[in-house]
């Protein structure tokens, strides 16, 4: 069994891909929060919801997805409970340490996933504290791995990890309604506006991903001489568009 402390934006996302992708909604307890919005996803997915921290205790896996402010609460109910558990904790301000102090003896682990872990297609980085061994690793990556990629780095990348991969699927958001805008401005519908934007990042990525040139050669393939594409590149780099990217990971890691 498997048990979820939180289930907002991101342990939700977290869930949905698990339940989604084949893990047994039975095998999963969620301790939700103040509002409904645990039960809903439950009675959508399948699993269980309960009151309290202690009702997790036939666990053998924790995942904390609160937020920061709710977390030493949480921490607090879970030490009565955490002898032989493994617990990751999604909470971006988290840390090993902080982790390890309030919990006493536990293994810990801190993780960011990213939204697309929703359809199975996440990037979660994590770290793990000392004490976890080969099989505790693996028994997280059997887990996690319902909801894509799952990549262990020391502590000291996991922030910087975390922003690329995990605050990153609103930056490319606000590109693709940016694209859809400029399309709509010049003609087309909305909706053909955003199909062909969100189709061309889903193939471009892939592309990036299968194939053998780096990103700098693909863009190099479809910026024919003279062409249009290498004009619209210029107008990117005249507006700050490497800068901005940049300055949004700098924003974020502050
Ligand atoms: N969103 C993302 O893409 C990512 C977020 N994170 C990190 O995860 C954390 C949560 O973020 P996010 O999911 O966006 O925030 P949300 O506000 O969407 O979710 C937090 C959830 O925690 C629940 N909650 C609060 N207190 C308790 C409690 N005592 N017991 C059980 N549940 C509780 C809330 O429930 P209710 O509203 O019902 O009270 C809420 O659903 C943050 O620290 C964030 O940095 C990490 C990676 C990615
Ligand atoms: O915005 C946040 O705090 C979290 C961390 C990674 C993605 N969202």
């Amino acid at each position: 069994m498997i048990g979820f402390i939180g289930a907002g934006s991101i342990g939700g996302a977290v869930i949905t891909g698990l339940v989604k992708n084949g893990f047994n909604a039975d095998e999963i307890i969620v301790k939700g929060g103040h509002s409904n919005h645990a039960n809903l996803l439950g009675e959508q997915l399948g699993f269980q919801v309960v009151k309290k921290v202690k009702q997790l205790e036939d666990t053998d896996v924790i995942f904390i997805a609160v937020g920061a402010n709710a977390l030493d609460g949480v921490l607090k109910e879970l030490k009565e409970i955490v002898a032989g558990k493994l617990i990751v904790a999604f909470t971006g301000s988290a840390t090993i340490s902080h982790l390890k102090q309030v919990l006493g003896d536990a293994k810990v682990a801190h993780a960011i996933p990213n939204t697309p872990v929703k359809v199975g297609a996440g990037f979660t980085g994590i770290t793990y504290s000392s004490d976890f061994e080969d099989a505790d690793k693996k028994k997280i990556a059997s887990i996690m791995g319902y909801t894509g990629q799952l990549v262990e780095v020391p502590e000291n990348q996991l922030g910087i990890l975390g922003t690329v991969a995990g605050c990153s699927p609103a930056f490319l958001d606000v590109f693709i309604e940016a694209l859809s805008d400029a399309g709509v401005k010049h003609g087309l519908n909305r909706k053909l506006a955003y199909d062909a934007a969100i189709g061309m990042a889903i193939g471009a990525s892939k592309l990036a991903k299968q194939s053998e040139l780096n990103v700098s050669a693909l863009k190099d393939e479809v910026t024919s001489p003279g062409g249009s594409t290498i004009r619209g590149v210029a107008a990117l780099e005249e507006y700050g568009f490497r800068n901005a990217v940049i300055k949004a990971v700098d924003a974020a890691e502050e």
